[in-house]
């Protein structure tokens, strides 16, 4: 089976494109290289190019014969979607548009979908589950429902068969310390707050602390990237076998306040990691979390790495090891 994986230089994408050459599959990248690295992308055909360059995904298409593709080349932060909206319809909705047309173009039907717990916005129960009520409360969470949408239509219309994995919080590192998380500049919680342990930042600042959770901290479900990974293949292998679509969570059911985390970083490293109080982000939720019943059940997913203390471990293994992230390589 060869995989084509959009955004396969980023994060979770070279993470999965590591654990499905693991299990044999055929895959080659598709990456604009905007947030993600080059470095990240071993053993495998990287084609540095852009969702919107019709042309180019035509030439890939015509180049490889693709069974299936993992899209995850997306614009994916909260914060900044508030700021910059359009940024979002166009890099999610309109990247995402081009890239479906050269797949029902190519007779290529078959799609894994990076979808996030921002489609649901405030949950109205913990722990969320997929048949609730998607209201986003940012743009991110807007384009990634819209996308779920397009699939939809697109099931009905070309007969396109979809899984979107809606993924919580994504953490930790692959295990073998070769490939880990580098955004620049970071927003994420967990890298932040372990450059403050590298002696990289001064300190970590708390997003607001009026919520109504027991510390006034958000909460969230944070999710090894690895056990993300192997959803993806397991998914893979669902749409083969079965040419079923399908939504998903993928959390581990346990919610961490951003306290609980700033905490779990001071215990796997040893520092003491000075943190200030600041107001909201907006755009934030003030709890969410997952229950993952339905992959575990449905597509046989059985998370490894579910300790936060294993968690932060891991990314704290490849934090220490390239403080620089793939700079220096
Ligand atoms: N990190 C999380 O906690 C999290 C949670 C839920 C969902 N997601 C989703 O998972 C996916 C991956 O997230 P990540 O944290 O690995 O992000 P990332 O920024 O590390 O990876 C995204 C990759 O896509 C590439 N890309 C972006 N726009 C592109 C375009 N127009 N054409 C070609 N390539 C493009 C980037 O260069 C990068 O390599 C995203 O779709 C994100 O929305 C992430
Ligand atoms: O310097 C910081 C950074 C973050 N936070 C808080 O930490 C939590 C986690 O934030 P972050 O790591 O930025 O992740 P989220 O904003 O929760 O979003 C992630 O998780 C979502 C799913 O829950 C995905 O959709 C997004 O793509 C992904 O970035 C939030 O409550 C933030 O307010 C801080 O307090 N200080």
């Amino acid at each position: 089976m060869t995989v084509l994986v959009t955004g396969g230089a980023g994060y979770i994408g070279s993470h999965t494109v590591l654990y499905l050459k693991q299990k044999g599959l055929d895959v080659v990248v598709y990456d604009n290289l905007l947030t993600g690295h080059r470095g990240a992308v071993q053993g495998v055909p990287l084609i540095e190019g852009d969702l919107h360059d019709e042309e180019q995904l035509k030439s890939v298409f015509d180049s490889y014969s693709i069974d299936a593709v993992v899209h995850f080349a997306a614009s994916s932060l909260v914060g900044e979607s508030v700021q910059d909206p359009l940024k979002y319809y166009d890099n999610n909705v309109a990247g995402t548009l081009s890239l479906l047309k050269q797949m029902i173009a190519h007779d290529v039907k078959k799609i894994v979908f990076s979808s996030t717990a921002a489609t649901y916005g405030e949950p109205q129960s913990i722990p969320i589950k997929e048949s609730d009520q998607t209201a986003p409360t940012n743009p991110y969470g807007e384009t990634k429902l819209a996308i779920e949408k397009m699939f939809k239509w697109s099931e009905a219309a070309y007969g396109l068969k979809s899984i979107s994995l809606r993924y919580f919080n994504a953490a930790g590192a692959d295990p073998d310390g070769t490939i880990g998380e580098d955004h620049k500049p970071e927003s994420h919680l967990i890298p932040i707050i372990l450059q403050v342990a590298l002696g990289q930042r001064d300190h970590i600042s708390i997003f607001g602390n009026d919520y109504p959770t027991e510390d006034g901290t958000c909460i969230r479900d944070y999710i090894h990237v690895m056990d993300l990974a192997q959803a993806h293949y397991l998914a893979l292998k669902k749409l083969e076998e079965t040419n079923e679509s399908g939504i998903y969570n993928l959390g581990n059911g346990q919610g961490f306040s951003v306290r609980q985390v700033i905490n779990a970083c001071r215990r796997v490293t040893g520092k003491e990691i000075k943190a200030i109080e600041s107001p909201r982000r907006s755009g934030d939720p003030a709890e969410l979390i997952a229950t993952s019943e339905k992959a575990e059940k449905e597509l046989g997913w059985q998370p490894v790495y579910t300790e936060l203390d294993k968690i932060v471990e891991h990314a704290w293994a490849w934090h220490s090891h390239h403080p620089n992230g793939y700079e220096e390589e």
